[in-house]
């Protein structure tokens, strides 16, 4: 008889591979449970908290907005409806109040970390300085990067950034023989992309003859940037979109993620097979790793492909939408433009261009780069922090460790109590005695902060003093149409240039 028992029913011993299957299992409706549990828990402690009634219940909200490329303005119309504390996902609290910033994005041991949305940023699978979350790998990474943004390194960058600048300003002589208005917003974008992939690859991948075999056109690792950026933006608010989405890879910012991980590791293969030495980032960062005295592994070549992706993405296109915004907002202020040309011809004594040394020492030009960034907001989102452990404490408000937080940069930088009439562009007001810098979160704040944010200011410096002292620029409309990816960014910038 016991032999007819089918032998699934038998009392023989489980065999290590289905012992194996139940644990796995186990361990997934465990983690499950868990993270409805923490989910609900975070839910109803903000419960009291306002928001838009789809917020209140779905991520869905701030993904369709972010999808729209309007996420900043909907943050901000809820803060103007519900107050200055609101719940814009289920468990993600936007807190538009410059009390704030010192708290979410603040120093030391028990700083809130990033939170999963910097997952959708993750290249190769490798978590680079920017969407590494854990606060101690960070710092680890950021110590050795930083070797390739000190200031000796980037007096050293100058050189291959004017290079690339000249070359800009020879197709923008073309455009003044053809004496027509053009959009100047890609050919920002080129001289950035160039900038940034001469620095990150030893490389220049826009607009000059070098152009990289695997992306065609120049506009390719441009569009890239802006689709990947843009894809990440939305699948970083919900962990579903996240997890469906890596099974998608024939969605068009999925692709954009792939192409520019393979535009980034042939060019560190390339470098590294050739075994050159060069003073940029990437040959810095090569140093920094150690790299340079043994064969890098797959593994070590994947992390220097995140990091150099990751710079150039982060600094490619968030110069050239802030540099074009900036020189928008002079062409329209004509007030603002005649002063601070006197100023840059006063230093270039009777020069054509003006050295970075001496562009930088003129406060009006740096204060009008900060009023630029302000009332543009190339960051514009509420970077998301979360609250660590033991949870945080805000204006008598308790948020539990894990829900998220974020400081609305738009909002903060529209602020009437911060700015004063913050609807002018007066780049006067950086420079009367107000510390008003602790307000700026164009590059974000704390241990997070942009690392790029001096050689951002060595570009923008550059090319604006390059451009005005160069040419009479005139724009074709006072306003400026704009889009949001993760950042802030102009749709189109026309201009017509006059050689002076
Ligand atoms: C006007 C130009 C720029 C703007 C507005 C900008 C903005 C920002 C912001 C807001 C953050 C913080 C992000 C967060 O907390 O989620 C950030 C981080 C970062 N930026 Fe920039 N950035 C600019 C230029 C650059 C440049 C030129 C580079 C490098 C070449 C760069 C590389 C990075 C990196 C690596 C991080 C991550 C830092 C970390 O987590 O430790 N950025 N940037």
């Amino acid at each position: 008889m016991l032999s007819r028992v089918p032998s699934m029913l038998s009392l023989e011993r489980p065999s290590s591979f289905s012992i194996a299957a139940l644990l796995i299992i186990f361990a997934t409706v465990f983690k499950f449970i868990s993270l409805v549990y923490l989910w609900s828990k975070q839910q109803r402690a903000s419960q009291h908290i306002p928001g838009p009634f789809l917020a209140r219940w779905t991520p869905l909200w701030l993904a369709y907005h972010a999808y729209l490329g309007r996420r900043y303005v909907a943050v901000h119309k809820a803060h103007q409806r519900f107050g200055v504390m609101v719940r814009i996902t289920p468990t993600h609290v936007s807190i538009a109040a410059s009390d704030a910033i010192p708290v979410i994005y603040a120093q030391g041991p028990n700083a809130p970390a990033k939170s999963s949305f910097y997952d959708a940023f993750v290249c190769n699978g490798k978590p680079s300085l920017f969407s590494t979350r854990d606060r101690r790998d960070h710092s680890r990474k950021r110590r050795v990067v930083s070797h390739a943004f000190s200031s000796i390194a980037l007096r050293e960058f100058v050189p291959m950034i004017q290079s690339s600048i000249n070359e800009f300003l020879e197709s923008m002589d073309k455009t003044c023989e053809r004496g027509e208005f053009f959009d100047a917003l890609p050919w920002f974008n080129y001289l950035a992309f160039d900038i940034l992939s001469d620095l990150a690859f030893g490389k220049r991948i826009g607009m000059g003859s070098d152009v990289i075999s695997i992306q065609k056109s120049p506009k390719n690792a441009i569009a890239l940037v802006n689709e990947r950026e843009h894809f990440s933006a939305i699948i970083g608010v919900y962990p579903f979109l996240r997890w469906a989405a890596s099974f998608m890879d024939f969605l068009p910012g999925r692709k954009a993620t792939l192409g520019l991980e393979n535009l980034g590791r042939t060019q560190v293969l390339e470098r590294l097979s050739s075994g050159a030495s060069r003073n940029d980032i990437l040959g810095k960062l090569i140093i920094a790793y150690g790299y340079d005295d043994h064969c890098p592994s797959n593994d070590e070549v994947d992390k220097l492909t995140a990091e150099s992706v990751t710079l150039l993405v982060a600094g490619s296109d968030t110069t050239s939408n802030s540099l074009a915004a900036i020189i928008h907002f002079i062409c329209t202020h004509p007030r603002v433009y005649e002063k601070l040309l006197r100023l840059l011809e006063g230093a270039a004594t009777g020069e054509k261009s003006l050295n970075y040394e001496k562009a930088k020492d003129i406060p009006y030009l740096q204060a009008t780069i900060n009023e630029g960034l302000r009332l543009h907001s190339t960051n514009s989102i509420g970077l998301h922090r979360l609250a660590p452990k033991g949870g945080l404490v805000f204006r008598g408000h308790f948020f539990h460790e894990g829900t998220e937080l974020s400081v609305p940069a738009w909002t903060i930088s529209h602020s009437q109590e911060i700015w004063n009439d913050p609807e002018a562009f007066r780049p006067e007001r950086w420079l009367e005695g107000k510390e008003l810098h602790p307000y700026l979160l164009s590059f974000g704040k704390g241990p997070r902060a942009c690392i790029g944010k001096n050689l951002a200011y060595m570009e923008m410096t550059l090319v604006i003093a390059a451009i005005l002292l160069k040419y009479e620029v005139e724009v074709k409309s006072r306003e400026l149409e704009t889009t949001e990816g993760f950042m802030h960014k102009p749709l189109h910038f026309w201009i017509k240039l006059r050689l002076r």
